[in-house]
This record gives C-alpha cells, structure tokens and sequence, in this order.
C-alpha cells in the first residue's frame, strides 16, 4: 500500500506555488457541456477527481485534451445523457453533471453520488430546486431519472446554503430560455469563479459571491478559456503546515481574501502573516496559542475543509481549543488517527476538545478522508521520529503533489509508492 513517510522536525522554509481549485475545476469542467463547441480552462489541477470528471465527460461523448494543467474540452457531440453508477460513485461532485446534462439534453439519468464519508450527504436540496424549476424526477433501482418538461421562470429558495445544489441550479438555469434567481444561494469563491466562466461562455449570471444569484437563460453558448482560481484549501494547509514545523514560508498563486477566516484563527494562534495581491507570508509562532473555540460554516466562516488540518495545529498548541463542526457529522475521524501520534483529543458529537501536548510521536496512521490524509501529514511534520501516512488515495483527491510540495519547502517527506 502506497504511503507518505515523514521524519518530523524541520522548519519548513521558502515558497511555492499553490494549484488550481478542485472544488472550482470540477463544476466548471461538468460546465463545459453546456457548450457546444470548444471550452479551455487553464490551472487545472492534476488530481484523481478531476480524472473521473474527465472520465464521465468521455462517456458522455465529448473530446479531451490535456496538455500540462490546460484542459480542453470539444463537447460539439454529445451521445449520453446517463452516467452509471461505476463513474457515480467515485466522487461527490459528479452529482453536478445532472443539471447540465438536463440543461444540454433535456433529460438525465445517474445514480446518487460518492465521495467521501463524511456522514450524510443527501443531495434533497439539489432534487426539490430541480423540481421547482419544472424538472420531473423519479427514482428507479438506485437511479435518478429527470426529463425537463418546461422551464419555469422561478425563484428557488435553499433551506441551507448547499454548494453544490447552487452550482447545479446555475448550470441548469444558465442554458434556459427563464430567469431564475437563487435565494440563500452558497457564497463560495468556487461559485463566483463559476458564474465567471460561465459568462465568458455566453451566460447572464449576477450575483454570485452574495446570497441571491440571478440567472437570465441564453440559448447558447459560445467557445472561451478560463483560468480556474487558486485552492484555498490547499493554501491553508501549507499555512497549517508551516505553522506547526516553527518555519517561514511564501505561497504564490493565491487570493488571500478566500481563506481569511484560517489566516486570522492561524494569527490568532500567534502566527506573523503578510498578504499580498497574489501572495502570503507566514512565520510561525514559538509557541501556539490555543483557541477558544472554531466553528465551521458557510462561507465566509471558517471552511469544514479546513478543521482537520487546524486541529493538527491545536493539537500542538499550549492550552485547550474547541472546535465545533457544523457541517458534516463526521469530519472528526482524523482525531483517532492523531491520538495514535499522542494528541489529546475528545470527541463528543459535534464538538472535539482538543488538549494541546508540547510534542506529538511519529506513527503509522490512515487517512480517513482527503482532509484527514492533509491534516495527518501537517501532524507528522512537526512530530519526532517517522510517520507513515496510508491510505494517499485520499490525498491524492484535492492535492496534486502535497508530498512534493513539503518537500520543496524543506521537510523531509516522501512518497512511496508500493
Ligand atoms: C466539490 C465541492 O465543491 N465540494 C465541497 C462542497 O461539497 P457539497 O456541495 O457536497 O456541500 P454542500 O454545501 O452541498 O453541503 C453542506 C451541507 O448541506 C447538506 N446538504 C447538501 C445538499 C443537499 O441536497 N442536502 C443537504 O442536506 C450536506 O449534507 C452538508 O451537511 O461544499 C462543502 C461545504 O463547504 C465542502 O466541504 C466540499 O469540499
Ligand atoms: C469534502 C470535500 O470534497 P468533496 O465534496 O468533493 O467530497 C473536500 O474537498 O474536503
């Protein structure tokens, strides 16, 4: 079994440069349907979740082309409008595709959605703004059937702010002759970097980045590039990284502003941070400080994707922290695996109490979902002796080289490949 091996106690130090967003590429790629033609995006990152989109978009007939992180997509033809269940159910996101594939085709047909387990994940909110907008769905031996039967000028209302519901609301109702605004709608950077590439594309959306999204339906669209924004989620992870090795170091290619809710709980700790436009510098603190308490939520909160590696650094930090998940039910799994390091940690539903230790252990831990994998490797970096990462098919979802890139700022960690 593959596993990332780390001897713990270097100071990171240097720069480098953060990749493209996974949680922006994958909506825009299931996106390039709706075009009937050529679409490129430019900073796609090389991950195992952008493989399996590419994989479906191939099954539903269109042409790809990858040179570096430039992917193209020739989706002049379509000749699918199901995807089976094997695609399904390798990732979360592909549940994305039903709203373009009904807006391209008229009708969809898939099964529910993978990824990882992080507690439920219905996708209720996605299926009833459908609904709303005049799609007829039903389901049939574990697949979801829709056929448009006619577009309704409607505003939508989101009971909870769902992320992927608003992008797959946006990617039906861009290619509609209605208008449709989405209230409560998610306000994540990936949502606004979605409306822009989709009116590059030919779309008239407005609003993305607030509460309300107004989408007016064109008939077509037309050939564009776009180049997909920085991961944030990345970004805090090197931030956490270096945060717990006591180093210094530079990350290029980001936007700060989308992950400020981690640089003010990582300067909370005591970190030094400077940002640029396009930049960020971060110190570590000689000693971390805890932190009363993190709550995740919504953008712009604290990210969910975000706790795990953050507990790695409470797990080093000189006193009690709390940490309250609110988004998934169980997102804390990455507690056990740390206590096998000797953190102090309790977990009691929602909320995990977090008792910092001056030196955590080198051990042989398991990802238990990509964020648990990132957080584990943060963990390791600062702990003594060697750890043993398993379970990199997770990590492998969200970072394309995240052994690679400690490397490069000077930890020392490899991946092993068996
Ligand atoms: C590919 C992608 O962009 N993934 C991100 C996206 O996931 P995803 O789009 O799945 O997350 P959502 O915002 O939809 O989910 C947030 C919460 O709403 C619930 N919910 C969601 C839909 C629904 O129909 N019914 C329902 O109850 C979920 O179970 C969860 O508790 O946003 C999450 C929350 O920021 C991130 O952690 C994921 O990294
Ligand atoms: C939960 C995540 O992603 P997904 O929604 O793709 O499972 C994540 O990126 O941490």
């Amino acid at each position: 079994m593959d596993y990332i091996k780390i001897t713990g106690g270097k100071p990171l130090c240097g720069s480098i440069c953060v990749q493209g967003s996974k949680n922006a590429v994958l909506p825009s790629l299931a996106a390039a349907i709706l075009n009937k033609g050529t679409t490129v995006l430019h900073n796609c990152p090389n991950l195992s979740d952008v493989k399996v989109t590419l994989e479906i978009l191939k099954f539903l007939g269109c042409k790809i082309k990858r040179e570096n992180d430039t992917v193209t997509v020739d989706a002049s033809v379509i000749t699918n409008n199901y995807i089976p269940n094997e695609l399904m159910n390798k990732m979360r996101s592909s549940i994305i595709f039903m709203g373009a594939i009904i807006a391209r085709a008229g009708e969809a047909s898939m099964s529910f959605p993978g990824g990882c387990e992080l507690g439920p994940r219905p996708i209720d909110l996605h299926l009833k703004a459908l609904k709303t907008l005049g799609v007829e769905i039903e389901e049939s031996h574990g697949y979801i059937n829709c056929r448009l039967k006619k577009m309704q000028n409607k505003s939508v209302h989101l009971d909870f702010p769902s992320v992927g519901a608003t992008e797959n609301i946006m990617l039906f109702a861009s290619l509609s002759n209605g208008k449709t605004t989405i209230c409560n709608a998610a306000r994540e950077p990936e949502i606004e970097d979605l409306q822009n590439f989709l009116n590059d594309m030919g779309a008239k959306i407005s609003g993305a980045g607030s509460s309300n999204i107004e989408i007016e339906g064109v008939e077509s669209f037309h050939d564009c590039e776009h180049t997909v924004i920085s991961d944030r989620i990345a970004a805090a992870t090197y931030l956490c990284g270096t945060a717990v090795s006591g180093g210094e170091t530079e990350l290029e290619n980001v936007c700060p502003e989308h992950f400020c809710a981690v640089t003010s709980a990582l300067a909370e700790c005591g970190a030094k941070i400077k940002t640029g436009e396009d930049k960020i510098y971060i110190k570590a603190p000689e000693v971390i400080n805890k932190i009363d308490i993190i709550r995740t939520m919504p953008y712009p909160g604290f990210p969910t994707d975000a706790q795990s590696v953050m507990m790695s650094v409470l797990a080093y930090a000189n006193g009690t922290s709390i940490i309250k998940e609110n988004i998934f039910e169980q997102r804390f799994k990455t507690a056990g695996e740390l206590a096998k390091m000797g953190a102090d940690i309790s977990v009691d539903g929602k909320v995990a109490v977090i008792k910092g230790v001056k030196s955590l252990t080198g051990a042989s831990v398991y990802a238990c979902d990509l964020r648990s994998g990132a957080a584990l490797v943060v963990a390791s970096l600062a702990a003594n002796g060697e750890s043993r990462v398993y379970n990199t098919h997770f990590i492998d979802r969200g970072y394309q080289s995240l052994a690679e890139d400690f490397k490069n700022l000077g930890a020392d960690i490899e991946r092993i490949y068996q």
